[in-house]
């Protein structure tokens, strides 16, 4: 996504500041154009741009670096708190009674965000229900339903009904036990005046706490023309920005935030109803900056515990930080992150493992997709206790048996263990950095500085 790139970049960039303690103008226009390039080539708007490396440029040039602070940090620090400025406060979504409406184009994720949404204000002790007004789209009734069902909300809908805001109507009735009602709409293809005038209708019926424009993180300049009629019409408070976890770099998404003066509520990352991550600024600037988000890993990986089920359980996933990998960790890891999402979203939460780190390593090591992590629970299933803890020591006999036992092929079982050594590795490459240490050391250091996110970036950060 847009500050991926953003964060490998920059991060290099910032480099060459590293041992100089003051900084010339070269240096600010070297890390400003960085920052112009790589906002532009993920489709921010210029003028947005434009405003944002201004801002660093003269404040990196202005403001007296604090002294002792080497030249890379202060500027980092710069960058930082712009980004902070630009993207804002996630959307306000007290945990009270309330009303959202979705808005969006078709195809931008509503009917999926609904219910990923509600979910979410389930894990918040909240009831809430989705009410599916989209008559326009066949199957989206069907796409609602199952999604509640399985996210286990309440939901209305009228699979027959025609008229939106009778649909939008009848469902607060139905619906009147419910905390939070998530009203979804129908999109069209573009801004068309009938879906802006059903829109409008469905707001007045519904009467919202909170609008939310669905984009798609692939969204590029016509964020801003869409942003703003939408703001005009119904009024957005905040945006959601779908389909992260694809290759999209969600610039546009930017844009519309600033277009309607309102921020990011929620972060979709993934089709199933748990793939929804609360926007949260300071940890999602840091995290593309490379530093790491320990919060977010680690409700991500309570929450992946909580599915891996209730049997006897005496795996840590901090083994895996520690050093004690065995193919039994490979195996619960891989039930972990079932749930957690793909391995290099869990790994950009990891402090010292976005951008530049894992950048270098080979694609492959990512490459667990769910059909192979289907094959290799069959083939470790398999296996002997001792194999698991032991898996260097699988010789050809092994591997035949293995492969018969668990009706795969030679080849997979080959593979699994290749997919275990290269894991293996990866691990120790994370583990020489010193992970535990560097980690309380970034702690402490971002308590000292009031707790801020750029604390832990002083010397020695993970860059
Ligand atoms: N990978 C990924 N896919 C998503 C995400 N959110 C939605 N999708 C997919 O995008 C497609 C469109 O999503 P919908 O929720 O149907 O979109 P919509 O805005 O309700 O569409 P209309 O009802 O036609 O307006 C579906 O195939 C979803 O599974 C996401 O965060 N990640």
């Amino acid at each position: 996504m847009v500050l991926d790139d953003l964060g490998s970049s920059l991060r290099g960039t910032l480099d060459k500041l590293r041992g100089k303690s003051r900084i010339s103008e070269e240096d600010v226009e070297d890390v400003v154009k960085e920052i112009q390039r790589s906002l532009l080539s993920a489709d921010v708007d210029v003028s947005l741009v434009m405003e944002l490396s201004d801002n660093i440029k003269t404040r990196a040039l202005e403001e007296e670096p604090p002294a002792g602070t080497p030249a890379r940090d202060f500027v980092l620090r710069i960058v930082y708190e712009e980004l902070v400025d630009l993207i804002g406060e996630s959307t306000d979504l007290p945990l009270e009674e309330q009303t959202i409406l979705l808005a969006g184009l078709q195809g931008s994720g509503k009917t999926t965000t609904s219910a990923k949404m509600a979910w979410w204000f389930s894990t918040k002790g909240l009831r809430p229900a989705v009410i599916q007004t989209d008559t326009f789209r066949p199957g989206a009734y069907e796409q609602a339903k199952e999604m509640c069902r399985r996210a286990e909300v309440d939901f209305y809908g009228d699979p027959d009904g025609d008229d939106p805001v009778q649909i939008a109507r009848d469902g607060l009735e139905a619906t009147s036990e419910a905390d939070v009602h998530i009203v979804d709409t129908a999109g069209r293809h573009a801004l068309e005046d009938d879906l802006i005038d059903e829109i409008e209708d469905i707001e007045d019926v519904v009467d919202p706490d909170v609008g939310l424009l669905v984009l798609d993180a692939a969204i590029g300049q016509g964020a801003k023309d869409q942003a703003q009629q939408f703001d005009e019409s119904v009024g957005i408070d905040g945006v959601v920005i779908t389909k992260l976890d694809g290759t999209a770099k969600g610039g546009g998404a930017l844009t519309a935030v600033d277009q309607t003066d309102s921020s990011i509520a929620f972060l979709g990352t993934g089709e199933e109803v748990q793939d929804i991550e609360r926007f949260e600024p300071n940890g999602f600037i840091s995290r593309l900056l490379g530093m790491g988000d320990l919060a977010q890993l680690a409700e991500r990986v309570e929450r992946a515990m909580e599915h891996t089920g209730e049997e006897e359980d005496d795996w840590d996933p901090e083994d895996m930080l520690e050093g004690q990998f065995t193919l039994k960790d490979m195996q619960k890891q891989m039930e972990a992150m079932n749930n957690m999402g793909p391995l290099d979203q869990v790994l950009d939460m990891i402090p010292g493992f976005g951008g530049g780190i894992k950048d270098q390593l080979p694609d492959d090591a990512m490459d667990v997709t769910q059909d192979r992590m289907r094959t290799f629970e069959v083939i470790m299933d398999s296996m002997t206790d001792a194999e698991k803890e032991y898996p260097r020591a699988i010789g050809a006999d092994q591997i035949r048996r293995i492969a018969r036992g668990s009706g795969t092929s030679e080849e997979s079982v080959r593979e699994l263990l290749q997919q275990f050594k290269m894991m293996e590795r990866t691990l120790k490459q994370f583990q020489g950095m010193g992970s535990d240490k560097e980690m309380q050391r970034m702690m402490q250091q971002m308590q000292q500085q009031g707790g801020g996110g750029m604390g832990g970036m002083g010397g020695g950060g993970p860059f």
